[in-house]
C-alpha cells in the first residue's frame, strides 16, 4: 500500500457477549468462534484498508465488556479517535446500557468536546431471529443522542462488518475536516477587515 497511512485507534464497547470481539476477529481474520471466551482487560488488532482515497491504518481496540473488568479497560480509552458502542440485537440490557458506555468512554478517555466526538452504534447479532430491540427504536436512540450512525451487523455471517469499521474512519475523517475548515475559516478571518458573523466551531 503505497501513500503515508493514518494510524487510527477504533474501541469496542459494549455489555459483556454482544460480540465485540467476534467483530474485530471477523473483520481482521475472517474468523468467527461460536464458542468465544470472555475478554479479560483489552487486546488490539491493526488491520491496513482504504476510505475515499485515504490510506488508513486502523488499530482496533477490543475490550473485556463484564463490569468486573472495568478496571483492567478503562485505561485504555484514551487516546481513541473513534468509539463504537456494541449491543446485541436479542439482548435488551444491553441495547439500555449503552448510555452508560457512552459516558464511562467520555470519562475515562477525558473527551473535551463530546458533541463532535465520533461514536458509531451497531447492533450485533442481526443473524439470529428472537430480536429484543427493533431497528426503529435503536435508531430513535442514536438520534437522541447523538446523532450517531447506525449500523445493524452479524459476525457471523459477516454482514456489514466491514461496513462498519469502515463508517468509524468516515466519522473520523468528517470530524477532521471540520475541524481543518474551521482553522482555515479563522486563519482567513485574521487578515480580513471585515470581522465575519459565523464561526463555525
Ligand atoms: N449468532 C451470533 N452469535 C454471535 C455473533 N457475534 C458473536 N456471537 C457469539 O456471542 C458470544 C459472545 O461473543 P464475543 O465476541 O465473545 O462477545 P464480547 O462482546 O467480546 O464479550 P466480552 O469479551 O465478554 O465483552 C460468542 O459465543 C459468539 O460466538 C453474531 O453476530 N451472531
Ligand atoms: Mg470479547
Amino acid at each position: 500500500m503505497t501513500g503515508k497511512s493514518l494510524l487510527l485507534k477504533v474501541i469496542l464497547l459494549g455489555d459483556g457477549g454482544v460480540g465485540k470481539s467476534s467483530l474485530m476477529n471477523r473483520y481482521v481474520t475472517n474468523k468467527f468462534d461460536s464458542q468465544a471466551f470472555h475478554t479479560i482487560g483489552v487486546e488490539f488488532l491493526n488491520r491496513d484498508l482504504e476510505v475515499d482515497g485515504r490510506f488508513v491504518t486502523l488499530q482496533i481496540w477490543d475490550t473485556a465488556g463484564q463490569e468486573r473488568f472495568k478496571s483492567l479497560r478503562t485505561p485504555f480509552y484514551r487516546g481513541a479517535d473513534c468509539c463504537l458502542l456494541t449491543f446485541s440485537v436479542d439482548d435488551r440490557q444491553s441495547f439500555e446500557s449503552l448510555g452508560n458506555w457512552q459516558k464511562e468512554f467520555v470519562y475515562y478517555a477525558d473527551v473535551k468536546d463530546p458533541g463532535h466526538f465520533p461514536f458509531v452504534v451497531l447492533g450485533n447479532k442481526i443473524d439470529k431471529l428472537e430480536r429484543q430491540v427493533t431497528t426503529e427504536e435503536a435508531q430513535a436512540w442514536c438520534l437522541e443522542n447523538g446523532n450517531y450512525p447506525y449500523l445493524e451487523t452479524s459476525a457471523k455471517d459477516d454482514t456489514n462488518v466491514a461496513v462498519a469499521f469502515e463508517e468509524a474512519v468516515r466519522q473520523v475523517l468528517a470530524v477532521e475536516e471540520q475541524l481543518e475548515h474551521c482553522m482555515l475559516g479563522h486563519t482567513i478571518d485574521l487578515h480580513s477587515s471585515s470581522k465575519s458573523g459565523s464561526s463555525c466551531c
